[in-house]
C-alpha cells in the first residue's frame, strides 16, 4: 500500500505508529478529519495478518469515524486506534497505560472508546493516563458501555426505515433475521420483542443464540441460513461486507437494518440493494448510538441529554431517503452526502478567525 498516496487520496490528516517494547504495544493510531472538532473513534484490538493490514485497517475505520460524526451532528472529527494483538491474550495495565500515554501526547486531536476487542475495563486503564478516553465506567461520572445505546439508536433507525418501506414505522409482526446477536443485537433483540416483532436469529456463539431463544422465543438458523430466510428485515450485528454479490441475491427482506460496520462489501453493492427494492438504513447513520453517548461524556455526562440525542437517529434516516429522493441517489451515497455536505459547511463557518484559536498572538 502505498500510503501517502492513500491519505492524499481521502485527506486524511495523520498517522500514528505508537510501539512499546515491554508491554509488547504495537498501535496505529488514525486521525482522519477535524474539521469539526476533535478525532473520536474507539480503540479496536485485533490480531492482524500484516501490519500493512492494520494499517489499512485503521485508516478506513478512522474515515468512517468522520462521517459518522459528521451525519450524527457531533462536533468531533473522525480517527480511530487499532491495536495489534488478541484481546483474548495479549491485554496487560501495562499495554493500555502505554496507549493511554501516546493519546495523551496528541494533546486532545484525538479521543478514544471501546471498539472490538476492547472493553470499559480497558478504557479505565487508558485514563490513568489520559483524559482523551470516553465509554469509561459510571463510577467516574461517565458513561459506561456503549452497546446498549447503540441498540437503541438501531432500533429506532429500523423504525424510520420501516416507515420509509412499508408507510408505517410499528414492528409489530415484522419478522426481524438478526445475524449475531452479541452486546449489541442482544439488547436490540429486547425492544424488538417488547414490540412484538418475530424474531429469527443466528450467531457463532451457541450460548448467544440459546439466550435469544429463550429471552425472547426467536427462532434460530445455522450461520448459513440467516441470508435466506423469509423476513421482513435484516439486521446484520456480526461482521462487515456482508451485503455482497452472493448474498444480495439471497436476500428476501424489504429493509437491511443493523449495527454492523462497513456492511456494503463495495459500493456497488448499495446501488444493487436499491435495485433489488430494499430500503439500506447506511450503518453509521443508524449504529450511532454508541459515539452519540460516549460523546456526551465531553460535556459531563447527562443520560436524559445523550438519549435525547440518540433519538434524533430515527429522524436523520428519513433525512437520508429525502436526500436520496431529492438528489436520485441509493441511501449510502446520500449518508455520504449529507455528512459531507455539513464538513463543508463547518470548515466555511470555521474559517472565520478566531484570536482564542491562534497562538501567534498568544502572547498578547
Ligand atoms: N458495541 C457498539 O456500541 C457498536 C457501535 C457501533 C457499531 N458496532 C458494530 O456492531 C457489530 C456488533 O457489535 P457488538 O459490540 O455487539 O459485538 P459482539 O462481538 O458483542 O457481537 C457480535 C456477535 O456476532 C457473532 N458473530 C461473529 N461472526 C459471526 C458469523 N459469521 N455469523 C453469525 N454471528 C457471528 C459473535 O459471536 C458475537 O456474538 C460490530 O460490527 C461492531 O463494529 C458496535
Ligand atoms: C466511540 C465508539 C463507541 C464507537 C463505536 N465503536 C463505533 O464504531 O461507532
Amino acid at each position: 500500500m502505498k500510503i501517502f498516496e492513500y491519505m492524499g487520496k481521502y485527506d486524511y490528516e495523520q498517522l500514528v505508529l505508537c510501539h512499546d517494547e515491554q508491554s509488547g504495544l504495537k498501535a496505529i493510531i488514525c486521525i482522519h478529519d477535524t474539521t469539526l472538532g476533535p478525532a473520536l473513534g474507539g480503540t479496536r484490538m485485533w490480531t492482524y495478518d500484516t501490519e500493512e493490514a492494520a494499517i489499512e485497517d485503521a485508516l478506513r475505520l478512522a474515515r468512517g469515524m468522520t462521517y459518522k460524526n459528521a451525519a450524527a451532528g457531533l462536533n468531533l472529527g473522525g480517527g480511530k486506534t487499532v491495536v495489534i494483538g488478541d484481546p483474548k491474550k495479549d491485554k496487560s495495565e501495562a499495554l493500555f497505560r502505554a496507549l493511554g500515554r501516546y493519546i495523551q501526547s496528541l494533546n486532545g486531536r484525538y479521543i478514544t472508546a471501546e471498539d472490538v476487542g476492547t472493553t470499559v475495563e480497558d478504557m479505565d486503564t487508558i485514563r490513568e493516563e489520559t483524559k482523551f478516553v470516553t465509554g469509561v465506567s459510571p463510577a467516574f461520572g461517565s458513561s459506561g458501555n456503549p452497546s446498549p445505546v447503540t441498540a437503541y439508536g438501531v432500533y429506532k433507525g429500523m423504525k424510520a426505515a420501516s416507515k420509509v418501506a412499508f408507510g408505517d414505522d410499528s414492528l409489530k409482526g415484522k419478522v426481524v433475521a438478526v445475524q449475531g446477536v452479541g452486546h449489541v443485537a442482544y439488547n436490540l433483540c429486547k425492544h424488538l420483542h417488547e414490540e412484538g416483532a418475530k424474531l429469527i436469529v443466528t450467531d457463532i456463539n451457541q450460548a448467544n443464540v440459546d439466550r435469544a431463544v429463550q429471552e425472547f422465543g426467536a427462532e434460530a438458523v445455522n450461520p448459513d441460513k440467516i441470508y435466506d430466510v423469509a423476513c421482513d428485515i435484516f439486521a446484520p450485528c456480526a461482521l462487515g461486507a456482508i451485503i455482497n454479490d452472493e448474498t444480495i441475491e439471497r436476500l428476501t427482506c424489504k429493509v437491511v437494518a443493523g449495527a454492523a460496520n462497513n456492511q456494503l462489501k463495495e459500493e456497488k453493492h448499495g446501488e444493487m440493494l436499491e435495485q433489488k427494492g430494499i430500503i439500506y438504513a447506511p450503518d453509521y447513520v443508524i449504529n450511532a448510538g454508541g459515539v452519540i453517548n460516549v460523546a456526551d461524556e465531553l460535556y459531563g455526562y447527562n443520560r436524559d441529554r445523550a438519549m435525547r440525542r440518540v433519538e434524533t437517529i430515527y429522524d436523520n434516516i428519513l433525512k437520508v431517503f429525502e436526500i436520496a429522493k431529492r438528489d436520485g441517489i441509493p441511501s449510502y451515497q446520500a449518508a455520504d452526502r449529507m455528512a459531507e455536505e455539513r464538513i463543508a459547511a463547518m470548515r466555511n463557518t470555521r474559517s472565520t478567525f478566531l484570536r482564542s484559536e491562534h497562538s501567534i498572538l498568544s502572547h498578547r
